[in-house]
């Protein structure tokens, strides 16, 4: 494994300029040649910053916890393998809410970079997190033999975030899974969520009571916090700008069938320690990618795959 604090060049292309990843002890930072960038803390494995045309495409809270004393709030926290409190009565009910992936130390596993040409070039991380790597708490609350593999890719284009599971034990297991993508925007005001029409979803601030969605772009104008279910992976939620109606991000997915749009609004926003500035709530919208409505069952030896490309000022 590459631990050198020294920017390295990879993938070998002739002369064309190519990614630079750093590692570092709690993060990787890699960068296109033509200004895109990523970082990843090794805690969570969490990505806490991505740069696009210049610009910073995720919130990161000013307050948020960066040394591995409390989930990352902001950047894109991974949570696996349950959504939320856990059930009662359920493999997972130990677990503090949304697991321990976001919670414990993964390991940098490597990088590679596709080298067809500078208009394409990518490149990916990959990171780990098995079950020997986790606190004794984590193992005992949840005691099966997994293998994650979480692979960040960086491209002109996007961000893409994939992770394959794997069940290295004897046992099935249950679990849920989402990218808790906090998108960064200027004015919530302003900001529509698109392609959500006609889709049910359960109201976590209305006592989890299931509606339809009536709207096709629908506004934030208070707390929402909303799982959207069977969506077409395929098909783009599109979170765009009312005053010119042009698109900030376009997020498709791969066999992850939910989204939650969440929103914490004033009140919410005030009593998280780890939100700041209090007003942040006006930058930041969450549209998470995930399979949390039900349980994706692993029979042992076998594994599942799920991801999210993310474009941004398309
Ligand atoms: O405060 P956290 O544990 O990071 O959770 C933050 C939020 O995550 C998801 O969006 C859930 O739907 C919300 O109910 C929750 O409040």
């Amino acid at each position: 494994m590459d631990r050198s604090n020294k920017p390295s060049a990879i993938g070998v292309s002739g002369s064309l300029p190519q990614p630079s990843v750093s590692v570092k002890d709690t993060t990787i930072e890699a960068s296109l040649p033509s200004g895109e960038s990523v970082t990843v803390y090794l805690y969570g494995a969490t990505v806490t910053s991505w740069k696009a045309n210049g610009q910073e495409q995720l919130f990161l809270s000013e307050k948020a916890h960066l040394d591995g004393s409390k989930p990352i709030r902001g950047g894109i926290p991974l949570v696996f393998p349950v959504f939320g409190p856990p059930p009662q009565n359920h493999a997972t009910s130990t677990l503090p809410q949304h697991g321990f992936a976001r919670n414990s130390t993964w390991e940098f596993l490597g990088k590679s970079s596709s080298d067809s040409g500078p208009s394409d070039l990518a490149v990916k991380l990959d990171f780990g997190l098995t079950h020997n790597m986790l606190s004794e708490e984590f193992r005992k609350a949840w005691p099966y033999e997994f293998g994650l593999v979480y692979s960040v890719t960086l491209s002109k284009d996007g961000l893409a975030t994939s992770l394959h599971v794997t069940n290295e034990g004897k046992q099935n297991f249950e679990f849920q899974v989402l990218m808790h993508t906090y998108l960064k925007v200027a004015d919530i005001s302003d900001i529509r969520v698109k392609n959500l029409e006609s889709k049910t979803y359960v109201d976590k601030v209305r006592n989890a009571t299931s509606h339809t969605e009536a709207s096709n772009a629908l506004p934030i104008t208070e707390e929402v916090d909303r799982v959207y279910q069977d969506l077409n992976p395929e098909k783009p939620i599109v979170v765009s700008s009312a005053s010119d109606g042009k698109p900030l991000f376009s997020i498709t997915r791969e066999a992850l069938t939910d989204v939650v749009v969440w929103n914490p609004w004033i009140e919410k926003a005030k009593g998280m320690a780890d939100f700041s500035p209090d007003d942040a709530y006006k930058n930041m919208i969450c549209v998470e990618a995930g399979s949390v409505s039900a349980w994706q069952t692993l029979e042992a030896g076998d594994s599942w795959e799920g991801g999210q490309s993310i474009k941004s000022r398309l």
